[in-house]
């Protein structure tokens, strides 16, 4: 039995407001689905890897991983179309998946500065038995409750939540395959609308009602949102934000 990613990639990035695909977007030179590929590639836990486009650049990311992802690894690429919301990408990633995989990673191509040990590390949890791993880090703001504003704009707090009990949930998510296929196919009356989709796929397990476990996050996993967030992806790789369009002015 084998180990696989769904790296979903089909969103259109409209937070970051660039005229490509978020995925198509380069850092400091490599477009963000390649550096996230090569990241799931370099951990060498996995032997296939689907890639959810949005379906008008199926050719294009085709071509971009034809010459194969890290030289030297044996990684099989298959690049299929995503669909309207993350949930329906991620149930066409589960559809393209060979019949040996087990165990399925999932994986947004925005969080492409992943490193490795993170990808190896929920793979292990779910191979040691954890049907369903997500990686978490501690939320460090405190989290208030509200309620519907007033005429003013403004929000009543309805309560705090106990902060040392919230985690801020990242990417690969981890899952015995069968558990996953199950999860998605309970949800999938969900899958059609940003509404009611789910935000990640431990959501759908957990909605099944089966335990779904968490181990360590790691900061490299952020993911990449806003113009800020590829700013400072820029400076977690070292480099200078030379991908800024022009007529954009620096972050302060
Ligand atoms: N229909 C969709 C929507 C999102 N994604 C992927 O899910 C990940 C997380 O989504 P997000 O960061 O919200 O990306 P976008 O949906 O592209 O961003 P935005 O909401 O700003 O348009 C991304 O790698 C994105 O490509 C996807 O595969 N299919
Ligand atoms: C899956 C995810 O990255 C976990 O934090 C997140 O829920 C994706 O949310 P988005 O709104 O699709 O970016």
């Amino acid at each position: 039995m084998t180990s696989a990613a769904i790296l979903t990639a089909a969103g259109s990035g409209t937070r970051l407001g660039r005229p490509v695909p978020k995925a198509l977007v380069e850092l400091a030179g490599v477009p963000l689905v390649v550096r996230a590929a090569q990241g799931l590639a370099a951990a060498d836990c996995l032997t296939s890897l689907v890639v959810t486009v949005p379906p008008a650049e199926v050719g294009t990311v085709t071509a971009l991983f034809a010459g194969g992802l890290v030289p030297g690894t044996p990684l099989t690429v298959q690049v299929v179309a995503g669909g309207p919301t993350r949930q329906a990408s991620v149930a066409a990633g589960l559809s393209a998946l060979a019949q040996d995989v087990d165990v399925v990673l999932v994986h947004d191509a925005a969080r492409c500065l992943t490193p490795p040990e993170l990808v190896r590390g929920v793979e292990a949890a779910v191979r040691g038995g954890h049907r369903a791993v997500v990686p978490a880090v501690p939320v460090t703001d405190t989290v208030k409750e509200v309620g519907p504003a007033d005429t003013t704009g403004a929000e009543p707090v309805r309560g705090t939540v106990e902060r040392t009990r919230l985690r801020a949930v990242q990417t690969p998510q981890g899952f015995d395959r069968l558990l996953l296929e199950e999860a998605h196919a309970a949800g999938a009356g969900r899958a059609g609308d940003e509404r009611a989709a789910v935000s990640d796929d431990a959501g759908l397990v957990e909605a099944l009602g089966e335990p779904v476990w968490v181990v360590p996050g790691d900061e490299r996993a952020m993911k990449i949102t806003t113009p800020r967030d590829l700013a400072l992806a820029h400076v977690l790789l070292g480099h200078e934000a030379a991908d800024r369009p022009a007529g954009h002015a620096p972050l302060p």
